[in-house]
């Protein structure tokens, strides 16, 4: 039975779950989602330490310099970053340090190496007073034990590696990330770099799914292709299905002689959610999910169709699956009408920009769900309900960007 987009992103959205998050070391960290939250296992600065390389001393004993005559100290001691101090500093009396050094007992304040006679000698002559407390980096200053550091959800950049690493976390608990199987079909098909014969075409869909799985930060296990037989495509799909969180496959699921997608996935156990979706284009998307509870879709043939599904559906069944928000869409003013569907929901591939303080977007001029052209320079997909009217300029429309739209061709001009 055809349902409405509203209803299978529904359906979609909320019969996928997370799977299993994993425990991964430092290197591998950047670009995964926390799958906790973080807490400070101690204080930030750990101890009190030095800012400069220079004195730590007692200010008290320096306050002579205000009448402009150079306060001279005994130096008792030398402090080397992650050296301990034995013994106070007493009056009169100063410790050579280094920066990050521990403060020693007794001392209150750092004077920089420049602002003294120097290292060498048994004493040191200090020219000027810096404010009192000065260049001491305070236990606690920063964070406080037992402080929320990184919150469950987040990202992780290189900023959340340099904190969990400060913290002395060697690993953090990630969310899974989804390894995906793609499956294209048809005897018509020829790989690029191969001769394509007379009515031949070429697999453009298996390598369009795997850029896309790739640029949206998911793995790929199998990639395969199988003719339009039964037992080929019945092999084919049982080594998709093995090992992968998510099964995509394309072609092969419409009502067409050689359609056998549908069959061969039921009889491997995929129970259907739904197929066939009031949508142009991407009408005969097939979705359902395994004995085992993993999401399988099967995409349209036509590499738009296959595109626009994998956008509106396939990108927050990835994000669901590792546990992220979804990312929702935007709204912008058409600049150029277009001709909706009179029944279906339609899909256009575009490009959203901003002029001013408007965000505007226009269709490609490319509408068919064969004319894979028109996917190169658009940014986002369009949407527009069903109507028997075409879509006047000025209209706001639903835009979902890209995953691998940039930031700057939201600044460039339109398609
Ligand atoms: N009688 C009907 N015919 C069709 C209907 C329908 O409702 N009734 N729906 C049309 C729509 S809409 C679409 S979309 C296609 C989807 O059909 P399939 O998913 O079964 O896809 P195929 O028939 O295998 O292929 C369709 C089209 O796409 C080309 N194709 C397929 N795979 C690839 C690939 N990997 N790379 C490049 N191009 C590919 C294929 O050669 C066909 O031209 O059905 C309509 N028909
Ligand atoms: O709906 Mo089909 O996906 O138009 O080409």
């Amino acid at each position: 039975m055809m349902i409405t987009v509203q209803e299978a992103f529904r359906i979609v959205t909320e019969s996928v779950l997370p799977i299993v998050a994993e425990k991964l070391s430092l290197p591998y960290l950047q670009g995964r989602m926390l799958a906790e939250d973080v807490a400070a296992p101690f204080p930030l600065p750990r101890f009190t330490n030095a800012a400069m390389d220079g004195f730590a001393l007692r200010m008290d004993d320096i306050s002579g310099l205000s009448d402009g005559s150079p306060s001279r100290l005994t130096i008792t001691q030398e402090i080397a970053a992650g050296a301990l101090s034995s013994f106070p500093v007493f009056s009169g009396c100063c410790a050579q340090i280094m920066t990050g050094a521990p403060m020693p007992e007794g001392a209150d304040t750092v004077v920089p190496f420049e602002d003294t006679s120097g290292f060498d000698g048994e004493s040191v002559l200090v020219y000027k007073a810096p404010k009192p407390k000065a260049n001491v980096r305070y236990r606690g200053e920063e964070v406080c034990e037992g402080e929320l550091l990184l919150r469950k959800g987040t990202l992780v950049t290189p900023a959340e590696i340099a904190v969990l690493a400060s913290f002395g976390f060697a690993s953090a608990l990630v969310s899974g990330l989804p390894k995906v199987a793609i499956l294209t079909v048809g005897d018509e098909l020829r790989m690029p770099g191969d001769h394509a014969e007379n009515a031949a075409i070429y697999n453009c869909n298996q390598f369009m799914l795997e850029a896309a799985c790739r640029a949206s930060g998911v793995g790929i296990t199998v990639i395969g292709h199988a003719p339009d037989e039964r037992n080929a495509m019945r092999e084919a799909l049982r080594d998709a299905m093995a090992g992968c969180d998510l099964l995509l496959t394309a072609g092969g699921i419409s009502t067409g002689r050689y359609d056998f997608m549908q069959e061969l996935l039921e009889e491997h156990g995929v129970e259907r959610k739904f197929w066939t979706v009031a949508q142009k284009p991407g009408k005969p998307l097939y979705f359902g999910i395994t004995p085992d509870k993993r999401p399988v879709f099967a995409l349209p043939g036509n590499p738009v169709s296959a595109m626009a599904c994998f956008i509106k559906y396939v990108v927050p069944a990835l994000s669901r699956l590792q546990g992220k928000e979804l990312s929702g869409s935007i709204r912008a003013e058409l600049v150029k009408s277009f001709v909706p569907d009179r029944k279906r929901h339609r899909f256009l591939f575009g490009k959203v920009w901003q002029e001013n303080d408007r965000l505007l977007c226009c269709a490609a001029s490319k509408v068919e769900s064969h004319m894979i052209t028109a996917l190169c320079g658009a940014n986002c997909l369009l949407e527009s309900d069903p109507s028997g009217d075409s879509i006047p300029v000025g209209t706001t429309l639903n835009c979902t960007m890209l995953p691998w739209a940039t930031f700057s061709s939201l600044e460039r001009a339109g398609l």
